[in-house]
C-alpha cells in the first residue's frame, strides 16, 4: 500500500482516499492481474495508484482536469502510468463510451449513483464487481437499493477508523470520519 504522504496533493482536489480504506477496498475487490478496472472519479489517484499495481489496466476518470493532471503526477511518480487511460469526462459519458471491465469502483457520484450503477452493471463481465465508497449516510442506501434491484450479491462495511498520534505523555487516538463501503457483484 501506498502511504498517504507520499501522493502529490492538489489545492483544489480532495486528497487522496485513506491508506486503510484504500486496503479495504483493494481487499473486497479481489482484484487481480487480469481484470480491467474503471475507477470513476479518480480525484488524486488514491484508488487508481492502488488498482493499478494489481491489474491489467485501468481507466481513469474526473470531469476536474486539475484532478486528471493531480492523478497523472501521481502515476508518473509511482512508475504506474502505463497501465492507466485518462479520461477528462463526466463520469456517466465515460462509462457509455467504455466497453466492458471486471471492476466498477465509484469514488463520488455528483447525484447520478443509480443510474452509473446501472450503465456499469450492462458492461461488468460475469462475477465482475461494482464497490462504492462514500462519507455521506444517503450513498450507501442508494447503492444497495440499485444493487438489489439488479439482483447483485452485495456486501457492505462501515468502519471507522482512529489514528494513533504518539506524544511525550502517551498516544492520542484522532478519529477520522467514518466510512461506508458497498460492493455488489454480478451474478
Ligand atoms: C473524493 S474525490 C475521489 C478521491 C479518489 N478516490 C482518491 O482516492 O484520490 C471525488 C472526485 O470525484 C469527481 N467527480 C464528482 N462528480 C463527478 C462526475 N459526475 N463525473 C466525474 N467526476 C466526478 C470530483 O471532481 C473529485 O475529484
Amino acid at each position: 500500500m501506498i502511504s498517504d504522504d507520499e501522493f502529490i496533493t492538489h489545492k483544489d482536489v480532495p486528497g487522496p482516499t485513506k491508506e486503510e480504506i484504500r486496503c479495504l477496498v483493494m481487499c473486497k475487490s479481489k482484484v487481480s492481474p487480469e481484470d480491467i478496472v474503471v475507477d470513476i472519479c479518480c480525484g488524486t489517484g488514491g484508488l487508481t495508484l492502488e488498482f493499478a499495481k494489481r491489474s491489467r489496466l485501468v481507466y481513469a476518470v474526473d470531469k476536474n482536469l486539475d484532478a486528471l493532471n493531480t492523478t497523472e503526477k501521481n502515476l508518473k511518480k509511482h512508475k504506474l502510468d502505463k497501465k492507466v487511460q485518462l479520461i477528462h469526462s463526466d463520469a456517466l459519458e465515460a462509462l457509455r463510451n467504455i466497453e466492458t471491465f471486471d471492476i466498477l469502483m465509484i469514488g463520488g457520484s455528483g447525484g447520478d449513483l443509480p443510474l452509473l450503477i446501472e450503465e456499469g452493471y450492462q458492461k461488468l463481465t460475469q462475477n465482475g464487481k461494482i464497490i462504492v465508497t462514500s462519507i455521506l449516510l444517503e450513498t450507501p442506501v442508494e447503492a444497495v437499493q440499485t444493487m438489489k434491484k439488479l439482483q447483485m450479491d452485495i456486501d457492505i462495511v462501515d468502519v471507522s477508523i482512529s489514528k494513533g498520534r504518539v506524544m511525550k505523555r502517551g498516544t492520542m487516538m484522532l478519529a477520522r470520519n467514518p466510512i461506508t463501503i458497498v460492493t455488489g457483484k454480478k451474478n
